[in-house]
């Protein structure tokens, strides 16, 4: 069917006979194919053919992968990955970009080994597939790169557009500036790198940022730690990835919170040895939602002000809201000297560290979710 109709420049068929969308008066830029892209919909279509033929030569798809595409809009990256993939699933939320889909591939050799699943990604349960190939809607990246990362089985790849700045935060190293909770989460349980950043004149409309392409690949098997534990902690040592972790747990509503969580658990857990209660590997399920607080296409929510009390001299008596043992304190103080933690900064933290500084909290019986 495509090829019966007239091909835009830069691939994109004419799409005559697509309705567009009721007038919002937020709709933008008129493409080649007849559609009207919606920014808010994170619509901006992939309009150079260099640069989709890079992205799939750099995801290694085979012969036998089923790919997994999210957003595929119009279909320029799509068709190229039906050229090489056993099939392609692609989840649409666009009702008009899903029709436009379907005509493009209606009546070529491709039309039996494209499943197109109209619905938001973040709500459709997710197929089996190998490989995720997809230049995304911007305002979800993280939840949507936490979805994939809870998916079972684990896939061997994601190949995936991103904001530039969002992929640098992915990619942070311990000691980068852009080192953060979503570098330490992201790469606990991947290992990700950098391919290829790309221009914002690559895409139509323009977005105001650059992108750039990011390979992720799932830890096999993932690491044995209960991820609302690792994050609970992490997103407090990332709160004021500066300071010292003495100082951040000096903190009177630091001390607080982890007491009523320690008299909690032990409450809960009577008569399991301390540490033991919550060493398996649970919470993973839970990633894409507890990764929603991380902003996806703007500046950083990640560092919290500095407003919280310090407890000076007694324990407990400086504080805001309630009393925080000095024994309980002693303990926390205690075990960060004697093991090295309390001049360490989590802006220069590796993921061992935190691995190392979880499993002592844990010991002492204290817990982060
Ligand atoms: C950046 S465009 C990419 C389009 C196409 N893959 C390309 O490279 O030209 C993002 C696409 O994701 C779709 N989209 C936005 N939010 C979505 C969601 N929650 N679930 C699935 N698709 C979504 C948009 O309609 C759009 O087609």
């Amino acid at each position: 069917m495509s090829s019966k109709k007239g091909k835009g420049v830069d691939g994109l068929r004419v799409a005559g006979g697509v309705k567009k969308g009721k007038g919002s008066g937020k709709q933008q830029n008129s493409g080649v194919s007849g559609l009207e892209f919606h920014k808010s919909k994170g619509q901006h279509i992939l309009k150079n053919p260099m640069v989709v033929q890079a992205i799939v030569d750099k995801s290694g798809v085979k012969s036998t992968d089923v790919v997994l595409e999210i957003g595929p809009g119009t279909g320029n990256l799509t068709m190229k990955l039906l050229e090489k993939a056993k099939r392609v699933v692609a989840i649409e939320l666009d009702p008009r970009m899903v029709l436009e889909l379907q005509r493009r591939v209606q009546g070529t050799q491709y039309e039996n080994s494209l499943q197109i699943i109209h619905g938001d990604f973040m709500k459709v349960q997710l197929p089996f597939f190998d490989l995720c190939v997809a230049n995304i809607p911007y305002n979800i990246s993280s939840p949507l790169t936490f979805k994939l990362l809870a998916h079972r089985p684990a896939f061997r790849a994601a190949v995936i557009m991103y904001q530039h700045e969002f992929a640098m935060r992915l990619v942070a190293k311990p000691g980068d500036t852009m080192y953060c909770r979503l570098a330490a989460n992201t790469q606990l349980l991947a290992r990700v790198n950098h391919l290829l950043k790309v221009g914002k004149n690559n895409f139509r409309p323009p977005p105001k940022v650059d992108s750039s392409v990011v390979r992720i690949e799932p830890r096999h098997p993932p690491p044995p730690v209960n991820f609302l534990e690792w994050d609970g902690l992490v997103r407090l040592c990332f709160g004021r990835k500066n300071k010292t972790l003495g100082a951040i747990f000096r903190q009177g509503s630091t001390l607080q919170a982890l007491e009523s969580n320690y008299k909690m658990y032990k409450a809960l857990h009577h008569g399991l040895t301390e540490g033991t209660a919550h060493s398996t590997s649970k919470g993973i399920e839970s990633l894409a939602s507890i990764m929603m607080d991380v902003e996806d296409d703007a500046g950083h929510v990640e560092e919290e002000d500095d407003d919280v009390m310090e407890v000076e001299g007694e324990a407990g008596t400086g504080s805001r809201k309630g009393k925080v043992t000095p024994e309980f304190k002693n303990k926390i103080m205690g075990m960060l000297t004697t093991q090295g933690f309390d001049q360490l900064r989590s802006s220069k933290m590796a993921q061992e560290d935190f691995l190392r500084l979880l499993a002592a909290f844990n010991a002492e019986g204290i817990h982060f979710a």
